[in-house]
């Protein structure tokens, strides 16, 4: 996968694409970055990249030009159609579903705002779609950019070990992941459950599956509302609902 961020702090980047998972994956070819200061791309003599509010208000408007330019430039030599992506507070809410859909392209555009926010031609003509990481108002898209790349990132195929397997994550199924517990098996009087000591599988899985379902009921009950229940998650709720 090959992945572009327009920024206005490509140094915020370094810490981040340098460290752990997103540096294994590209020690292991599974990802490219290019982070770029688009204001590289501004036309005028002092490479402004913003400008006042046509009809006047606060704070400064990211122009169309340096943006623009900076994509058209990206798309270019793009082997596939790039899917080109806006941070902002006003876009569709970030999800693990979106984070798997992005995981099948092959070239991802972010553009990270500042300001006031952006000129809306920007938004019109030239973005795939507007992402916002949730309802609040960063000063700027890098860490929403950095949080969407490294949820990508570690779904490609590849990325992770197998130990580490995504599949069983929290959202990836639609419900919350079961609790973990490791050694040692008591400590200062605190106990592990014993089913996970017992070397049964079966009953291990059972427990897992039961608690995570728990863990979903008493945490997200949301998430339960787009769940297709199976027959025994529906006597487990009816348990719990009695129960918790
Ligand atoms: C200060 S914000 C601008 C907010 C804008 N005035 C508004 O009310 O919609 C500056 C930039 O931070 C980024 N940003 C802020 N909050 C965000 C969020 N929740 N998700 C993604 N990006 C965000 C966007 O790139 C945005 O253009």
């Amino acid at each position: 996968m090959r992945i572009d961020i327009l920024t206005l702090f490509p140094n915020m980047f370094s810490g981040v694409l340098g460290e752990s998972i997103l540096k294994k994956a590209q020690e292991k070819e599974k990802v490219s970055f290019q982070v770029i200061n688009f204001r590289d791309y501004a036309d005028n003599k002092h490479q402004n990249v913003d400008d006042y509010p046509y009809g006047g208000g606060a704070g400064m408007v990211l122009k169309p030009q340096p943006i623009f330019d900076a994509v058209e430039d990206l798309t270019k030599n793009s082997t596939a159609k790039p899917r080109v992506i806006l941070l902002c507070p006003q876009g569709s809410k970030y999800t693990q579903k979106k984070a798997e859909e992005l995981a099948k392209e092959e070239h991802l555009i972010f553009i990270c705002g500042h300001y006031e926010g952006y000129d809306e031609r920007i938004r019109e003509h030239l973005v795939t779609e507007e992402i916002s990481i949730g309802d609040f108002v960063l000063t700027g898209g890098e860490l929403g950019a950095m949080v969407i790349v490294d949820s990508v990132v570690r779904l490609l195929p590849g990325v992770l070990g197998n130990e580490d397997s995504p599949i069983l994550d929290s959202h990836s199924s639609g419900l919350l992941e079961h609790p973990h517990y490791t050694r040692p098996a008591n400590f200062r009087g605190l106990e592990v459950p014993e089913v996970l000591l017992s070397g049964n599988h079966q009953l291990i899985e059972q427990w897992r599956e039961k608690e995570s379902f728990r863990r979903t009921y008493l945490r997200r009950p949301d998430l339960l509302e787009k769940y297709k229940l199976t027959e025994q998650q529906q006597k487990w709720l009816k348990e719990f609902e009695t129960n918790e």
